[in-house]
């Protein structure tokens, strides 16, 4: 199934659009899980029983595994994420970006490897550097557009004055990832719920690309604000937390804690949804 129909039926099927972010931090985890790669195995695949019903997708981050040498603990947790919660689409937020040589390997370590539904990957080099994971016609690809940190502004908002209506350089970005740039309507854009505004400009914009939309939670982002400015239907967004759930309790109730908050945000997000 393509990707992009994978999140939609997932969001559909379980009526959500959460996506559940899966950053193990080794100092926050719960003092009574091994210590190292095995208690981020045991973390993380607790948070995705806990959370399998509320999640559109799960999206974990490859440095908390890779910083930790625990890479063959993110393909345990994907091979469990495929049992735990089947139909659920994984994001990995890898946020790759290289010539295109490079890209190829890096293409085959998310979707080979790993074995992702989809993959973050920077535009910043272009487009010839995003065309190598456009060779699996499956998987998605999320480019970062307007991201959620407030050095975000220093380029993305950027007004492009050789291109007409000198748009900011992130619509100009979700514009292309719209129309050509979309060979295989694979794409989607990484948008930060920091900025709703930008949000609803993005949407404008990329009227059918599913939105990745970090920064609620722990950044603060506008959840509301967010799903009025994004949401288009089932599929259209995919609004990550992470720190918010995976840290709502270090102690031995954390699994059951991360499920109460993502509760929370899942009824959040889908109580703003327009009447
Ligand atoms: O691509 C991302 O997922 C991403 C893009 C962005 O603009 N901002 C952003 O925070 N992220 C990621 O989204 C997650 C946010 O985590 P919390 O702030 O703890 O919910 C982290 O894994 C970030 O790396």
């Amino acid at each position: 199934m393509r990707f992009t129909d994978q999140l939609t039926a997932a969001a559909r099927s379980q009526h959500t659009m959460l996506c559940v972010g899966l950053d193990p931090e080794p100092a926050r985890l719960p003092s009574h899980l091994p210590q190292g790669a095995a208690g981020i195995y045991d973390f993380c695949a607790a948070i995705v029983d806990a959370t399998a019903d509320l999640a559109c997708a799960f999206k974990p981050q490859i440095a908390y595994f890779a910083a930790q040498g625990a890479e063959a603990q993110l393909e345990r947790l994907i091979a469990h994420i495929r049992q735990a919660a089947p139909g659920v689409p994984v994001i990995l937020d890898a946020k790759r970006g290289d010539i295109g040589a490079t890209a190829v390997q890096y293409a085959r370590e998310a979707f080979e490897r790993y074995g992702a539904d989809a993959v973050t990957v920077s535009p910043f080099m272009g487009q010839d550097t995003v065309q190598p994971y456009l060779q699996y016609p499956d998987k998605g690809v999320f480019l970062l557009c307007r991201t959620s940190n407030p050095g975000g502004n220093d380029f993305q908002a950027q007004r492009l004055a050789d291109v007409p209506g000198q748009p900011r350089l992130f619509e100009h970005l979700a514009t292309q990832a719209q129309g050509a740039w979309n060979s295989n309507g694979q794409l989607g854009l990484v948008v930060g719920a920091t900025y709703p505004e930008d949000v609803a400009a993005v949407r404008r914009c990329a009227p059918s690309l599913p939105l990745l939309i970090p920064g609620v939670g722990a950044q603060g982002g506008d959840a509301v604000a967010t799903v009025r400015a994004a949401y288009t239907g089932p599929g259209s967004v995919a609004i990550n937390s992470s720190r918010a759930i995976l840290y709502a309790s270090q102690g031995a109730d954390f699994a059951q804690a991360a499920r109460a908050q993502a509760l929370r945000t899942r009824d959040e997000l889908n109580a703003a949804v327009p009447a």
